[in-house]
């Protein structure tokens, strides 16, 4: 076989010019169907395996003309390729739908080459065929699956994908259309440019999403990470699932999923929340405090900033309680942690660390800074009026200041704020002290 489609290329090419042997050993060998037809396109000569591949039996066909063959014999392409070689000179290829003696449709490819047949010179043409009906029905069914799982895909709820990285560059091979419902960004946007989706990921996301690459480049391990996107609409939290594969030039490709997992993010935040949450007045607990507290603190440290820390109390607070009734005093801490959020700043930790004790931690802040911050929200607790079943109740509260160093121990220094506190109590209540020394923006007094 390779013998004849060398000589057949060589011959196409010119480059031995046609060999009048050649006709011969291709109606030997050919292993499809081979015809030699005259200047009529009446066929002389067909190959011995010419009834198996045409399903005509060659005495049909002998002194007949070829385009009986074509589905349609008058208006079929067979009869236009005849015409372009003849008139030509040239040779035609193409897949021709031919008809079987039996009636049945097969798709032939074709080949015609013109020859100048000795002695006269005069002009032939040699057919081959080769049934590809088998082949194109494969084909069609192969690109009606894929049409079935594209669309499929599509309908998922999260994008699928092929990436390669190769020299440190990331790639998207492949990205299914659900790229667009999770990201706002066409398939094709995505696989243009990779930093199209990569460049809407929050601060230090990428780098996590590359070091995370990278431990499954080098294990060959399956990568998992979730991802937080900036998008115009709002955060939107995405998670990749990928299996890595290496290529033979040493560069990775990882095939997997995006899924969106925002509202099992959402739903983390919200128990992370609850749990961090005094239920009564919504500000921090105890434990939340001190975890962000060392956050914070470990943040200051590197910028070498100390931090103001207030310990908060309200006064006489047993006595409201035992006067007006545990929940009035409930009421009361409630609306007092309200003025406090509202009094000090968004990113300020604010939390009730026990009963009617609260901290509030100043960001940012210079000890100045704090005071003011605090001494209005002294004055603000001290002008609340609630009313309950006809009472008016006001009460005021004690600040105790302290200053948490970038290297202090939290606990020791809310050790100080506690005792500047003590300090505001026995000095005459609703006023604030501390640090030592530092004394200042004592209000009113305890005003009974
Ligand atoms: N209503 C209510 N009261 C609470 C809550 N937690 C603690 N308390 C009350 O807060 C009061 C705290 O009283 P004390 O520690 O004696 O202090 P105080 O009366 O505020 O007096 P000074 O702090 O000295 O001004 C107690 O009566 C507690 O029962 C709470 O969740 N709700």
């Amino acid at each position: 076989m390779e013998r004849i489609r060398q000589a057949w290329w060589r011959w196409r090419t010119g480059k031995q010019g046609a060999s009048p042997g050649l006709s011969e050993r291709l109606l030997a060998y050919y292993p499809g169907a081979v015809m030699l037809l005259d200047e009529e396109g009446v066929v002389l000569e067909v190959n011995p395996e010419f009834e198996r591949h045409a399903g005509y039996p060659a005495e049909q066909l002998l002194r007949r003309r070829a385009v009986i063959l074509d589905a349609d014999p008058l208006h079929g392409g067979f009869a236009r390729a005849l015409e372009h070689c003849l008139t030509s000179r040239q040779p035609w290829q193409g897949v021709l739908l031919c008809r079987r003696a039996d009636g049945a449709l097969r798709h032939q490819t074709t080949m015609i080459q013109p020859i100048q047949a000795p002695p006269d010179a005069s002009l032939r043409l040699l057919v081959m065929q080769y049934d590809v009906t088998g082949m194109r029905e494969r084909e069609l069914r192969d690109r009606q699956l894929l049409a079935r799982l594209e669309s499929t895909v599509a309908q998922l709820p999260a994008a699928i994908f092929r990436l390669h990285q190769a020299a440190e560059k990331l790639e998207f091979l492949y990205a299914s259309d659900g790229i667009r419902a999770l990201t706002g960004l066409a398939a094709e946007q995505v696989m243009d440019d990779a930093d199209s989706l990569f460049g809407l990921l929050v601060e230090g996301e990428r780098q996590a999403l590359e070091v995370g690459l990278a431990q499954s480049a080098v294990g060959l391990s399956p990568c998992q990470q979730a991802l937080c996107l900036d998008l115009p609409a709002g955060e939107r939290w995405l998670e990749l699932r990928a299996r890595p594969q290496r290529r033979r030039d040493g560069s990775t490709l990882w095939d997997g999923v995006l899924v969106d997992i925002t509202e099992h993010k959402q739903r983390e935040r919200q128990v992370e929340r609850l749990v961090g949450t005094d239920m009564l007045t919504g500000a921090l607990n105890r434990r939340a405090f001190f975890e962000q507290a060392a956050a914070l603190q470990a943040r200051a440290r590197r910028q070498g900033q100390a931090m103001p820390l207030a310990m908060l109390d309200l006064d006489r607070f047993k006595a409201l309680n035992d006067t007006y009734g545990h929940a009035a005093g409930d009421l009361a801490l409630q609306a007092f942690a309200a003025t406090c959020r509202e009094c000090l700043r968004p990113y300020d930790l604010f939390a009730r660390i026990g009963g009617e004790e609260f901290a509030a931690l100043l960001v940012d802040a210079s000890l100045d800074d704090a005071r003011a911050i605090l001494e209005r929200l002294r004055e603000a607790v001290a002008a609340m009026v609630l009313e309950v079943e006809g009472a008016d109740i006001r009460f005021t509260v004690s600040l105790g200041l302290a200053v948490l160093e970038p290297e202090a121990n939290l606990e020791s220094v809310l050790g100080d704020a506690d005792r500047a506190l003590y300090r505001a109590k026995r000095e005459g209540r609703n006023r604030i002290c501390g640090p030592k020394g530092g004394e200042a923006g004592a209000g009113g007094g305890d005003p009974r």
